[in-house]
């Protein structure tokens, strides 16, 4: 697309936009007396209209039946994970077994890591993307520690070149292969939350794979971002959190992957528990488990049905806008005229008082471009939110920016960049 510097351009392309009507399905904080331009997507999705009403469903359920709702109902509680598979199954690539609903995505990532991390003497390293959220950090370092390695001597960081931000491709793959004898797990995010790159997973997927390893995927900022393929990819596991890109909730439920080809190995350990017991006989509370066949067997509580709720809630809007590919289509147009409209900036300054460091080509991101602003980041990024501007805040300097396509419009991106560009005025910046 051409874009253009104007609010007309900006008006025009939303009137054009096939996925307008998607935006009033959320709700939107408000700022003196109007929506928010909510960029913000990467880290909480907006609440969908009809949550409200997916949840007082399953109030009315368990006023009208109690205990009874988990068999009776248009939905029992039971099977109601079922509900959501098709379309999650969609966004992430995947056949309906390779995917269950449950617990949080840091849990996930540490009972997919007692299935697939099982270290020996000679192969006992984690490959990960240097700058990995935290969390994920967390939990690599204390699965290592658990089986009383050194996470200093067991985590293998790829960190970009000197001078450059993101990684490259070539090198990621050099460093599995350098390190191929001693590679229990590579484990890398689909896109890393602090640049906003989004990985060439299947090749990092073959990679891992040549070398002995299993490989792991950690989606939270990938999921309902990007076109994904889970399946064809080969990758062993993933997870992924459904409150940002899936605006399921803050603390939303999430997924994991796990991938066929390991449904009949019984020699994988699991955390067990009667939530991932055979369905047919779950109830016949027998001894022994006998996991359900697919990635169900790796549950282990009672899924919470009202977070369940929330998630179909969101999952039915993207069924209605016809999946990922329309949505990434949009997603690309509007980050790119963000992008547009931040390099104009620039340039009318005379210099590159904003830094992109996401990538420039569309392949390697999804909808998050992360600004590092040059001078006065912080009160820039305060001028920005009280003027009803949100993105978020990054240590030092950088300020995330998502143009999420169901819910973000055009003009939303055009008032976003006036605001970068009265920001420098206001701070003197
Ligand atoms: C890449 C990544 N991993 C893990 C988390 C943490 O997820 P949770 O708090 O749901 O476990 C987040 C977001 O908070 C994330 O972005
Ligand atoms: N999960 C979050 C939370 O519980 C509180 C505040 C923020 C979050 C986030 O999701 C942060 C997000 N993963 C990030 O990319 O920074």
């Amino acid at each position: 697309m051409i874009y253009q510097d104007t609010f007309g351009f900006a008006q025009q392309q939303d009137e054009q936009d096939e996925l307008k009507s998607f935006r009033d399905e959320f709700l939107f904080p408000q700022h003196n007396g109007h929506k928010v331009i909510y960029l913000c997507g990467n880290s909480l999705g907006l609440q969908p209209k009809s949550a409200g009403q997916y949840i007082k469903i399953q109030l009315d359920n368990w006023e009208n039946f109690a205990v009874e709702g988990w068999f009776m109902g248009d939905d029992p509680w039971l099977s109601y994970h079922k509900a959501l598979l098709p379309t999650l199954s969609g966004l992430l690539g995947a056949n309906d077994r390779e995917i269950t609903v449950m617990n949080s995505l840091t849990v996930n990532l540490h009972l997919l890591m007692v299935s697939f991390y099982k270290p020996t003497n000679k192969r006992f390293k984690i490959l990960m993307e240097a700058g990995a959220f935290p969390s994920d950090q967390y939990a690599v370092e204390s699965q290592v520690r658990f089986h009383g390695f050194n996470p200093k001597e067991a985590i293998i960081e790829v960190t970009p070149r000197a001078g450059e931000v993101t990684l490259r491709t070539a090198d990621i793959i050099a460093q599995i292969e350098d390190n191929a004898d001693e590679i229990a797990l590579v484990l890398f995010s689909g896109i890393n939350y602090y640049t906003g790159q989004l990985f060439d997973m299947e090749s990092i997927v073959k990679a891992g794979h040549k070398a002995g390893a299993m490989v792991g995927l950690d989606l939270a900022h990938a999921a309902g971002n990007v076109p994904l393929q889970l399946h064809n990819w080969g990758a062993d596991f993933a997870s992924w959190c459904s409150y940002k890109y899936m605006n399921s909730g803050p603390g939303g439920i999430s997924g994991a992957f796990v991938h066929e080809r390991h449904f009949a190995n019984d020699k994988l350990n699991r955390f067990a528990g009667w939530w991932g017991y055979r369905r047919d006989k779950q109830f016949l509370m027998q001894p022994g488990f006998d996991p359900e066949l697919g990635a169900q067997g790796w549950n282990v509580s009672t899924s919470p049905v009202v977070l369940m709720a929330m998630h179909k809630a969101s999952l039915d809007i993207f069924e209605k806008a016809g999946g990922i590919v329309p949505l990434r289509k949009k997603g690309d147009l509007l980050t790119g005229y963000l992008e547009y409209l931040i390099n104009n900036i620039n340039q009318k300054q005379g210099e590159e008082v904003y830094r992109i460091i996401t990538p420039k080509d569309q392949k390697d991101r999804g909808s998050q471009l992360s600004v590092v602003c040059k001078r006065d980041a912080r009160a820039i990024f305060d001028y920005l939110a009280q003027n009803g501007i949100i993105g978020d805040w990054r240590e030092p300097d950088v300020i995330r920016l998502s143009p999420v396509p169901l819910y973000n419009s055009f003009t939303d991106i055009y008032h976003a960049a006036e605001g970068l560009f009265k920001a420098l005025g206001a701070t003197n910046a």
